[in-house]
């Protein structure tokens, strides 16, 4: 479907009705006037609250009273968007997203009296997916009423975005995805709608249930959808004016990158570049789909475009990830740490689902820095407390230069005291307090 285009609003963009209204505008000004299939996150800062009422349930503690501000703030949003779009009908979307909300409290309900899910990761994902189904119903809902000849549907994406269970970061099935993406919009498009609206971070096991594919995974559907429709673009709406050299939030005076190719964007996203989700890049860039970020402030500026390109030296990005664990393993007896020893490490950092973001040895001993969970990281020393020595670290931060030189590392490196530096060509680290 060379003409479908995709386009993804997180949770920034669809934070209150006033928001939600940008949204229409933005889709009735400046969106195709072909097919467009629209991803969309949770609203603001659901998915946080999602999980303290998930944790606070798992541990058999009160819920009840955030879940109920969850509920209100939603409800709040739907009689805000019926005064911005009067045609809206307001009584029938605040029956539906109750029944939602009596789903969701349904199954915190049991999983309290009754009993606890086979694993905290597959609860985890039937209550912290509905921050999507609210916002989706609510942003479909405002689109139909406020564009009617684009006919907007709803396609739930538990039903095409297929994947195994692994928990909280489902696997695509990719087979399943593309046969049943292509055939729900084949279907939606030829009973007359134009505009198709999905969740974003959610999927779908075999056998029904509802998995999520990590946080912020958003961005990551709409690759997935574009991938297997084979769409002519991706464009993530987000709060800024584009891919930056760096977090405007954290550094100051940043420079737009207006162009630049996947792989320096992948790279970047991976060393924690926020903006666009690390496994974004890589269905897109496997059909060379471009992918362009825009401000939902300011529709009508350029942004970014990321796509496959030459072009010259960027200006060195800087990259900051905060809540690091630093882990060493150290021989019991003196003896070097063996490839056996790694295989070892290795296994056992993939049980407790940590992920490497920087890893360096020495003679007797072997360090990660990997983000902080208190749950993985004992479990990973419940695993090798026997073989090793082992220390670890919390509460540090990890800094990337990207393209650095002498000049952006004095920058970021001076005053701090650095506790595991590495550098390649293109890329400087550091770990520190
Ligand atoms: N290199 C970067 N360029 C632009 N924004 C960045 C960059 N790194 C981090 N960010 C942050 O990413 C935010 C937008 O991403 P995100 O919060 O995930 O948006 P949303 O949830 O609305 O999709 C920006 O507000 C900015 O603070
Ligand atoms: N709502 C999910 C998924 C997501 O992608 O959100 P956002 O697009 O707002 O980063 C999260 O917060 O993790």
């Amino acid at each position: 479907m060379e003409h479908l285009q995709v386009y993804k609003f997180g949770g920034a963009s669809v934070k209150d009705a006033a928001a939600i209204l940008n949204l229409c505008r933005i889709v009735r000004d400046f969106g195709p006037q072909g097919p467009l299939v629209i991803v969309v996150s949770a609203m603001g800062k659901t998915t946080n609250a999602l999980e303290e009422i998930y944790d606070l349930a798992y541990r058999g503690e009160d819920w009840n009273q955030q879940a109920a501000r969850l509920a209100a703030y939603h409800e709040n949003a739907c009689e805000e968007l019926a005064a911005l779009i009067p045609s809206l009908n307001l009584p029938q979307l605040l029956k539906q997203l109750q029944h939602l909300v009596a789903d969701l409290t349904e199954g915190l309900k049991f999983m309290h009296l009754v009993h606890l899910p086979e694993s905290y990761d597959s609860g985890y994902d039937q209550v912290v997916s509905y921050g999507e189904r609210f916002s989706t119903l609510l942003v479909s809902t405002a689109l139909a009423q406020f564009l009617p000849d684009a006919a907007a549907q709803h396609v739930p994406a538990q039903l095409i975005v297929n994947t195994d269970e692994t928990w909280r970061e489902g696997k695509i099935e990719w087979a399943a995805t593309e046969a049943h993406t292509k055939q729900f919009v084949t279907k939606a498009l030829a009973d007359g709608a134009r505009i198709l609206v999905t969740e974003g971070f959610i999927g779908g096991t075999a056998d029904g249930r509802t998995t999520t594919l990590g946080r912020e995974g958003s961005d990551y559907t709409a690759a997935i959808l574009a991938y297997c429709l084979r769409a002519k673009s991706v464009t993530i709406w987000k709060d800024v004016a584009g891919l930056l050299n760096a977090d405007p939030k954290i550094f100051p005076d940043t420079v737009r990158y207006p162009e630049i190719s996947y792989r320096e964007t992948i790279e970047m996203a991976y060393y924690g570049a926020s903006v666009i989700h690390p496994k974004t890049l890589k269905p897109l860039a496997d059909r060379g789909i471009p992918l362009y970020v825009k401000s939902f402030l300011d529709p009508a500026a350029e942004g970014t475009v990321i796509h496959d390109c030459q072009h010259p030296a960027l200006a060195p990005a800087f990259i900051r990830k905060t809540d690091q664990c630093l882990l060493s393993f150290e021989s019991k007896d003196f003896s070097f740490i063996s490839e056996e020893n790694l295989a070892v490490i290795f296994a056992a950092l993939a049980q407790a689902k940590l992920k490497i973001n920087v890893m360096q040895n020495s003679a007797i001993s072997f360090s990660v820095c990997t983000d902080f969970s208190e749950r993985r990281v004992h479990l990973l020393l419940d695993l090798l407390r026997e073989q090793f020595k082992l220390h670890y670290n919390t509460g540090l931060t990890l800094f990337t230069i990207k393209n650095y030189d002498a000049a952006s590392i004095q920058q970021l490196t001076a005053g701090r005291a650095l506790l595991l530096e590495q550098r390649t060509r293109s890329t400087f680290q550091f770990v520190c307090k």
